[in-house]
């Protein structure tokens, strides 16, 4: 994220009845991996999904449910017992509200901050995409998805070769919090530049509303036939942002094009559940993508380090410890060799980089002034 400013305002309260009054079917289909809603959207039975019945719901459902231990999870028990989803976001320290309250009695009405209120756009945003290009076509099309690049390959090899923490080298145009931070802003030029001057992938923000970013922009950069695998720079609250970014367009035009697609997506455990991790890292899983686990204070660690699949963790706090078997990247801020040793130092493998790049007038270029020395080679 921009970083822990985003969150900062939150205060820890208690859950906002809204979601308590849903039981009784007050609630929108919307929810990302709510069994509930998914079902509902889904037009199927809801969720007293037994094992026997999961066979039945296929595509992402198919995914995400087929596994006994799911259905059998703690979240979804405490959902079938009564228990507010903004409850059990609130025990695992989400204070990211999914979308607006229902009425100012309910809670407040505003958003808390910039996370929140990017949340609930996307949540609106969702909404109408998915009866746009619904997912049992983006589940189609996907036979003709293209071949997905290792993204932790590209990583862990980049590591290797040059000594230095693997870069990640954001394509980002503008931020919330920052603004525009580019004018002359090509995708393709940039994520070129970033690739000849030695990044090992990149990121692609596709948000529109708060960075300026797009699934064009994501598509126009493989089309490009840039190599470095991608990183889909979402805030993913539905398991059909998955679809999507794999398949970067409309299921129709997959039959008119050979379409690439992101090789990876960010969740950021700020905003998903435990459940919704879970059940996104698998499909993450069965479409051929990495899940980047973004993480911002202690807590977050803790959950996703529990959670089986995750690969790939994003740590914006200093605070890092050791984590066997996952690769960790620091994201955000870094601007000098410095900011790069010290996170090296503390055990990153990977850097995520946007704005001390991206302002430069050569942002590929500028990737040698940030590690010190050119890692292109
Ligand atoms: O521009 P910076 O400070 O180098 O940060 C890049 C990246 O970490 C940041 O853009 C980011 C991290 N997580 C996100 C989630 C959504 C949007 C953006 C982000």
């Amino acid at each position: 994220m921009e970083g822990l400013s985003l969150v900062a305002d939150s205060r820890v309260r208690g859950p906002s009845p809204r979601f308590a009054s849903s039981k009784c079917g007050n609630f929108r289909p919307l929810r990302g991996l709510d069994p509930r809603i998914l079902a509902h959207s889904r037009k199927l039975a809801p969720l007293s999904c037994t094992r026997g019945q999961e066979e039945s719901i296929d595509g992402f459902a198919g995914v995400a449910y087929a596994s006994g231990y799911l259905a059998d999870s703690v979240e979804v028990m405490e959902w079938e017992s009564g228990k507010s989803l903004d409850d059990i976001a609130a025990k695992q320290g989400i204070r990211i509200r999914r979308s607006p309250p229902i009425s100012q009695e309910h809670g407040e009405s505003a958003p808390r901050n910039i996370l929140e209120k990017i949340i609930w756009t996307k949540d609106l945003e969702v909404s109408q995409l998915k009866n746009r290009k619904p997912l049992a076509l983006l589940n189609e099309a996907l036979e003709d998805a293209p071949p997905v690049r290792d993204f932790i390959g590209a990583l862990k090899a980049s590591y290797l070769r040059t000594g230095m923490p693997a870069l990640i080298a954001e394509v980002k145009k503008a931020s919330p919090s920052r603004g525009v931070l580019r004018h002359d802003f090509d995708p393709v030029q940039i994520a070129k530049a970033y690739e000849r001057n030695g990044a090992a992938c990149l990121s692609i923000l596709t948000d529109e509303k708060y960075f300026q970013g797009s699934f064009e922009n994501l598509q126009a950069v493989h089309e490009a036939g840039v190599k470095c695998p991608l990183l889909c720079k979402e805030f993913i609250i539905d398991p059909w942002q998955i679809y999507y970014a794999r398949l970067k367009g409309a299921p129709w035009q997959i039959y008119y094009a050979r379409l690439k697609g992101a090789d990876a997506v960010l969740l950021i455990a700020g905003v998903l559940t435990d459940l919704d991790i879970k059940c996104m890292t698998m499909v993450c899983g069965k479409l051929g993508l990495v899940a980047l686990v973004e993480v911002h204070n202690e807590m977050e660690i803790d959950r996703v380090l529990n959670i089986d699949g995750v690969q790939l963790i994003g740590i914006n706090n200093r605070n890092l410890e050791t984590f066997e078997g996952i690769t960790v990247v620091g994201e955000s801020g870094l601007f000098t060799p410095e900011d790069i040793s010290y996170v090296q130092d503390a055990g990153v493998k990977a850097v995520l980089v946007g704005e001390s790049l991206i302002k430069q007038s050569d942002p590929g270029k500028a990737i040698a002034g940030l590690f010190g020395k050119d890692i292109s080679l």
